[in-house]
């Protein structure tokens, strides 16, 4: 069919409350309990075919609960790597030929099958494999994936649509290619719409692709795909492989046809397989698109202007939801003394009543941190601060592994703003705050814009007109996403394009045209409608 359609328009999906006595938590309950009943084979899913990759065999655990076996995978090993790449290039003919509505359309149902019939397993398989509260598998498993996969689609259209200016008697056009060869999705653990999105995002505008999730993110990737082959996606499009990746990378960074990778997660990692793809340049059939949301150090500076009960929220929401384990989560703070002196105490009380614990008992606002290496990395930078003379733990600072991987909301003072703690990432939820003079506003903001080798998200709370717009003049180019009396996090597909420049990626905005013009080749065609039939030029007579 030819008709020029047109998709259903995209709506950003609503984020259901799951209040007590409600419906929608009941239903989310039973499946909480279903799924925490049975123990799962997360397998590799190679041409459709789910079989247990070759390596050794992990456990998928509850962070919360870690004696509590949810699944068991497996390290994909170098023959299911190679069985991966045969697959997804033996796909490719036929899924670039279809049409562009009909792969659209899988995708669309997919985004129905989310906020419908999956809706209740995308998030208790997200709230049990990844220790996330009800709201927050809410707002990524169901919303943020469904708001992926529809727009997604309404912006592959306007790409389709840019086309080239046609001069008499000529016809241009603008064919839009998938890319020659396969993508490499590589996902992080914490965001479920994340892993949904990678490899989907490439796979719309005709790409194939191999698909490796995050061991600690399984279960979640385990359901998704299920619910992509029930939407109608082809044997072979997307081919998940498991486990650490090692094994997969050998391969795929090796192999000729690798077209592009799609990688979330950490800036050391991002630069590692940056690194092997720089060395093989020469060995790939084209240049490979390397496109990679990474790592923050995401701060939020008050003004002396500030509503504290603004900041106190921003700070709270920012720093702890999802135990701070999200790449745009407020880790540094930067509070003038006059607003200090009135947030200290209702901050140090708002953060240490925060209740934590089993995800599944609703009245939680954290969870654990997701696995033994998160909680082992948090807890030495929290017995290394207790015996720092620059650093004082005004909130929280303990840790207990004894049932879950518990690191309780800290909230750490520091004097010196080039203190680790205002620099690195930590990835969970430990808040630096550092207090300067009033007076000092204008070299705070260049020590912010400066102080950290990230440039993810940044919000500033102030409200003199003129301290927003110095902070926004100040820090152009500390964060892709930034955010004027809010918290740094939570960006909306649609509304805030997400991503970070300098070592927090390639700043391609997933969920937008920025992204999925990574994925396509276009090839300009130009059909001469009345070709000359003499090669003399009229100067010439
Ligand atoms: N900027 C963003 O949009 C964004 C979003 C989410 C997370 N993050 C970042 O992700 C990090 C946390 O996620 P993580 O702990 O899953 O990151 P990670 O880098 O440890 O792992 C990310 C993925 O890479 C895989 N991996 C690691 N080495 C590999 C290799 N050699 N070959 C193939 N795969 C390999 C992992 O198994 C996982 O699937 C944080 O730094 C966070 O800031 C960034
Ligand atoms: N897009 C998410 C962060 C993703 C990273 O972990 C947010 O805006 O909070």
């Amino acid at each position: 069919m030819d008709a020029i359609t047109h998709p259903p328009a995209p709506r950003n999906e609503p984020a259901r409350d799951y209040a007590p006595g409600s419906p929608e938590r009941a239903s989310l309950t039973a499946e909480l309990t279903t799924l925490a009943g049975r123990q799962f084979e997360l397998t590799n899913t190679i041409d459709g075919e789910q079989r247990m990759a070759g390596g050794t065999t992990f456990e998928v655990v509850q962070p919360h609960r870690h004696a509590h076996v949810l699944g068991v995978s497996a390290n994909a090993t170098h023959e299911d790597a190679k069985a991966a790449v045969a697959a997804s290039l033996r796909a490719a003919p036929d899924w670039r030929a279809m049409p562009f509505d009909e792969r659209a359309a899988i995708l669309l149902r997919a985004a129905d099958l989310l906020s419908g019939p999956w809706r209740d397993k995308l998030n208790a398989a997200t709230m049990l494999g990844q220790s996330k509260t009800v709201v927050q598998a809410e707002i990524d498993a169901a919303c943020e994936l469904a708001d992926f996969w529809r727009f997604n689609v309404h912006f592959a259209r306007q790409v389709q649509e840019q086309q080239p200016q046609s001069g008499p008697g000529t016809w241009n056009r603008l064919d839009y290619r998938p890319l020659e060869g396969f993508v490499y999705a590589i996902t992080p653990f914490n965001f479920t719409a994340i892993a949904g999105n990678l490899p989907t995002a490439p796979a719309l505008m005709g790409n194939t692709v191999i698909w490796k999730p995050s061991p600690t993110q399984g279960l979640a990737a385990h359901f998704t795909m299920r619910l992509l082959e029930e939407a109608g996606l082809p044997p072979g499009v997307i081919n998940l492989v498991t486990g650490d990746g090692r094994a997969v990378s050998d391969v795929a960074l090796a192999d000729p046809d690798l077209a592009g990778i799609h990688f979330t997660g950490s800036t050391r990692t991002f630069q590692h397989l940056w690194s092997v793809v720089g060395a093989n340049i020469a060995g790939y059939r084209g240049y490979p698109r390397v496109v990679g949301e990474t790592g923050g150090k995401d701060f939020v500076v008050a003004h002396a202007s500030a509503d504290v009960d603004v900041l106190r929220t921003a700070l709270v929401r920012g720093a702890f939801e999802y135990q701070g384990q999200k790449c745009s989560a407020a880790s540094r703070a930067f509070v003038p003394r006059s607003v200090w002196a009135r947030l200290k105490d209702d901050l140090v009380s708002e953060v240490e009543s925060l209740a934590m614990g089993d995800v599944t008992d609703f009245r939680n606002f954290l969870g654990a941190v997701i696995d033994r290496r998160a909680f082992d990395r948090l807890d030495r930078v929290v017995r290394s601060v207790r015996s720092a003379s620059d650093v004082d733990i005004v909130a929280g600072g303990t840790t207990d592994d004894s049932e879950g991987f518990f690191v309780a909301p800290t909230v750490l003072v520091g004097t010196d703003p080039g203190h680790e703690i205002f620099t690195t990432e930590f990835f969970g939820p430990i808040l630096a705050v550092h207090v300067y003079e009033d007076t000092d506003y204008d070299r705070v903001l260049r020590q912010i814009d400066q102080g950290t080798a990230y440039g993810l998200t940044g919000a500033v709370v102030a409200n003199d007109r003129a301290a927003v717009q110095r902070a926004s003049e100040v820090l152009r180019f500390a964060a892709g996403n930034f955010y004027v009396n809010d918290k740094p996090t939570g960006a909306v597909v649609g509304q805030q394009p997400f991503g970070g420049a300098r070592a927090s990626g390639t700043n391609d905005k997933a969920g937008s045209i920025y992204n999925l013009l990574r994925w396509v080749s276009p090839r300009a065609i130009k059909e001469n409608l009345c070709p000359p039939v003499a090669s003399g030029y009229p100067h010439q007579s």
